[in-house]
């Protein structure tokens, strides 16, 4: 049984997708809050941009923003829509069409064995079980991991499991990928590899990244503050500001500063 429904549209009213909506996501005066937190604070982004990053401060709110872009979390008020459709309309139906990667594997995974994670995404888009796993150890052999097909997930590096949770959603070919932090435990090797792979990808791309390096090239960084967008732009306006910004705050803190 399919997790989500297998076809492109959503019944019920704002709930139906435009795989060509530009913009692709729409946050409308969102606010989240989570137990007595305002974790979000009157967010409005219009987004069309196929590379976007999204920079801030532990717990500035960069999770929660993207949770709610593929329905795993709803806001409190305001709208969300991601093809047209609102998530709370939306929401089962959202997986199918966003991609997720979570910034922890563990959270992710949901199999024991590499190959069995691979196959359950085919086999969510119709795929039957013979078949999906022919797939999925041709997906993983294209994708030089054909070594770890039966190993065991717990037993994977934490770089191979991030490297095998992106492979897991990129089987399934989403029209858009939300990327939390995707390369945080990859050595540079692995890390140049996937972001290669990124690059070429025909998907839009939403990351998160500590790495600033890595998001030179987008077309558009957002850069989070207490949950409210405090700067949006191109990478060489927003990044050189938040690394200023960083910098900033580390000399207030060696001179007892506190800002
Ligand atoms: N389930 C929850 N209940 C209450 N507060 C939460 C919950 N999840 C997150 N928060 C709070 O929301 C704020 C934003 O968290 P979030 O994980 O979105 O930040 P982040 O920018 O992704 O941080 P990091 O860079 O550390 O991953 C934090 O103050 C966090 O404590």
């Amino acid at each position: 049984m399919a997790f989500w429904k297998r076809k492109d549209t959503s019944s019920g009213a704002n709930g139906d997708f435009d795989l060509s909506a530009r913009p692709y996501a729409v946050l409308k005066d969102v606010s989240l809050e989570l137990g007595d937190r305002l974790v979000l604070e009157n967010v409005s982004l219009r987004l069309c941009e196929s590379r976007v990053g999204i920079v801030g401060l532990n717990g500035s709110g960069k999770s929660s923003l993207v949770r709610l872009l593929n329905g795993l979390r709803l806001p409190t008020s305001g709208e969300v829509r991601i093809f047209g459709a609102a998530t709370t309309a939306a929401r089962f139906e959202l997986p199918r069409h966003v991609g997720f990667v979570f910034q922890n594997p563990d959270h992710q995974a949901i199999f024991p064995t590499v190959e069995e994670e691979i196959a359950f995404g085919l086999s969510q888009l119709g795929a039957e079980k013979i078949e999906a796993r022919t797939q999925a150890l041709a997906f993983l052999e294209q994708h030089h991991c054909g070594h770890l097909t039966q190993k065991p997930f717990t037993e994977l590096s934490e770089g191979q499991k991030q490297l095998i949770c992106l492979l897991a959603v990129l089987v399934m070919d989403p029209k858009l990928l939300v990327l939390d932090e995707p390369m945080s435990s990859l050595d540079g090797l692995a890390t140049r590899r996937i972001f290669r792979k990124l690059e070429g990808l025909d998907q839009k791309i939403i990351m998160i990244s500590h790495d600033l390096s890595l998001l030179k090239e987008f077309d558009r960084v957002i850069w989070l503050e207490s949950g409210r967008v405090r700067m949006d732009g191109v990478p060489e306006d927003v990044l050189p500001a938040y690394d200023a910004d960083i910098n900033c705050r580390a000399e207030a803190d060696y001179s007892g500063e506190v800002l």
